[in-house]
């Protein structure tokens, strides 16, 4: 998890969301992101100054693991999913090949999670990045916190990997379409 020797600071792309903006969801089925999944996490986000990203999550019953708590996999989940939000910031496209998180304190049903992160340096296609979760708010004390390598990929990551389904019906939308070939036209 630490950036070699070589790596750089990100440099947040010129066409990048303005600080403040809500940066809406990458897919609509996405379980962290999507308005079309119930039980999921319907984590918003937004841009932050730099290559920084917030956001909020609200634990829901449907998120239990222990009796009124939070499952650690859905905080897991908060935490990449928000990671996940930075690269609208540099206009790549990446996915998670590392993920390595802290639990500090236990997270009840009802608790909104604020959730920090930000790139800290980039070797190639390795994107380094860390988040914490807060309890409450900002000023709330840390619940949860991860470092992560996320990997650059183009968009035929997904045309070539996911069930023909769903990728249909992606290719089919051309908000959806729009969405994921901008990172590639516009580098
Ligand atoms: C029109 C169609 C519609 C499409 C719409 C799509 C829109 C989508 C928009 C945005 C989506 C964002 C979704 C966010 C969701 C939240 C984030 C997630 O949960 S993502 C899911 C979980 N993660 C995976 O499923 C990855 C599974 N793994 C892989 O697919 C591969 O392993 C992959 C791509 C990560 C790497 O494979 P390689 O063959 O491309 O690359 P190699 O050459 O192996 O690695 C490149 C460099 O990275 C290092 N590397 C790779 N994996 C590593 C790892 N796990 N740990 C450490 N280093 C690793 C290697 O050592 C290499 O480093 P050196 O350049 O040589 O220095």
């Amino acid at each position: 998890m630490t950036p070699p020797p070589g790596a750089v600071p990100p440099v947040r792309h010129p066409e990048a969301p303005a600080p403040g903006e809500p940066l809406g969801t990458h897919y609509e089925h996405c379980f962290g992101c999507g308005g079309a999944q119930p039980h999921g996490l319907q984590l918003s986000a937004r841009a932050g100054a730099g290559v920084t990203i917030t956001a909020e999550f609200t634990v829901r019953e449907a998120h239990q693991g222990a009796p009124g708590l939070a499952h650690g996999g859905v905080l897991a989940t908060a935490l990449d999913e928000t990671l996940g939000s930075l690269h609208w910031l540099l206009r790549v496209i990446a996915v998670t090949g590392r993920l390595q998180t802290e639990f500090l304190r236990p997270v009840p049903v009802g608790t909104l999670l604020y959730l920090e992160a930000e790139v800290t340096a980039v070797h190639r296609r390795k994107i380094y990045c860390s988040a914490t979760g807060r309890l409450g708010g900002p000023d709330g004390p840390v619940a949860v916190r991860a470092d992560a390598l996320f990997i650059e990929v183009k968009v035929d990551h997904f045309i070539d990997n996911g069930r023909p389904e769903e990728i249909r019906a992606a290719m089919a939308d051309p908000d959806q379409v729009k969405r994921a070939r901008a990172f590639e036209v516009n580098p």
